[in-house]
């Protein structure tokens, strides 16, 4: 048990991230009391009947009251309305965060309703899974991962280094950087290979000479990875979309240019292009495990002898 780096933490939303910030801290003992606010009465019930947090909330305003620490666990399409209506109740002096996929987009839907005094320190985790609501979540799901804080010109750095004390205390690497970098890097390591898996799922459900049954009787481990990706939450990933719709796209069109010359070589069989290719993404591969970075890998990021639940 660690000193509690907070009195009250309000979550508001307690699905996958929510909750395994919920389970992390009480058994950290990171905050002295845990406030839990979800919309609908049924996942409150859950979150409840799973002894997530200390008090349960359907409205926000109450959650937020006397807390000194409010962390928004929503889709990033509802956070501007969220932080309008806890407003007028959030202390003097709390610090408000969030870990949303996007942050610029978000930042803009949250700064303008935040009091003075209030101290903003936006945070994305990056770690999860494609499970969601508040069965999903696990206390080590941080564990080993980044936390990428994007902290504003005039955010307190007193509050930006309480917050990265907390994710450091969940056992995540956390790194600070501009909104708009954030955006740009995330577009490419997770935003466009969501829509890539969402894509070849499509396509392959859509085939008219392939019947739904072979897809799934053949389907092999490639397919099945992205299959996995594909079913994450479409509320989510339709908001991530929407929301950071000019890095996505200018990805996009560097991804489609790329695919382009693929299909080229494929055409003419330059197989030297292709090899060269291939070489050089196996070993990005190799980086990634060396760095420890792999989550395909049995435990990754647990103690040895752990519950073993799905991880990214
Ligand atoms: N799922 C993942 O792998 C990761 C998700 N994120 C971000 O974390 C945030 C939450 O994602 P998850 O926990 O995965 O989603 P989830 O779907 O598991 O949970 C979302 C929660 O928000 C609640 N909610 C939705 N609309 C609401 C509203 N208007 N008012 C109050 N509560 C509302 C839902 O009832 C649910 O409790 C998203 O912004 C996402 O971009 C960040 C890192 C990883
Ligand atoms: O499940 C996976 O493979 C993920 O990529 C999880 C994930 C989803 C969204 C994020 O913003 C960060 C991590």
């Amino acid at each position: 048990m660690t000193e509690p780096l907070f009195e009250k933490l309000a979550l508001i939303g307690i699905g996958l991230i929510g909750s395994s910030i919920a389970l992390n801290a009480k058994a950290s003992g990171l905050a002295r009391h845990v406030a839990i606010t979800t919309r609908r009465k049924e996942t409150l019930a859950k979150a409840e009947a799973l002894g997530l947090g200390d008090s349960y909330h359907l409205e926000a305003a109450e959650a937020v009251k006397d807390a000194d620490f409010v962390i928004l666990c929503v889709p990033v399409g509802v956070c501007g309305a969220i932080t309008r209506e806890i407003a007028p109740h959030l202390n003097a002096g709390a610090i408000v965060s969030d870990v949303g996929s996007v942050k610029a987009a978000v930042i803009g839907q949250m700064a303008p309703h935040l009091p003075q005094g209030v101290q903003f320190v936006p945070a994305h985790p990056l770690a999860g899974t494609e499970h969601s609501g508040p069965e999903a979540g696990f206390p080590e799901l941080f564990r080993n991962r980044w936390c990428i804080l994007t902290p504003l010109a005039e955010t307190d750095p007193e509050a930006v280094e309480r917050v990265k004390a907390f994710w450091e205390a969940m056992g995540a690497n956390v790194e600070a950087m501009t909104a708009e970098h954030h955006d740009l890097v995330l577009a490419i390591v997770s935003h466009v290979p969501h829509l890539i898996a969402y894509n070849i799922v499509g396509t392959a459900a859509d085939l008219e000479e392939v019947t739904q049954s072979e897809v799934v009787k053949f389907s092999a481990s490639g397919f099945r990875d992205f299959t996995r990706i594909a079913a994450s939450d479409p509320t989510m990933w339709r908001d991530v979309f929407l929301t950071n719709r000019d890095a996505v796209l200018e990805m996009l069109a560097r991804f489609s240019e790329d695919l382009a010359s693929l299909q080229r070589a494929i055409r003419w069989g330059d197989g030297d292009a292709l090899f060269d290719l291939f070489t050089r993404t196996r070993a990005i591969r190799r980086n990634i495990i060396e760095a420890g970075q792999d989550t395909a890998q049995p435990n990754f990021g647990r103690e040895p002898g752990s519950e073993t639940k799905p991880q990214g």
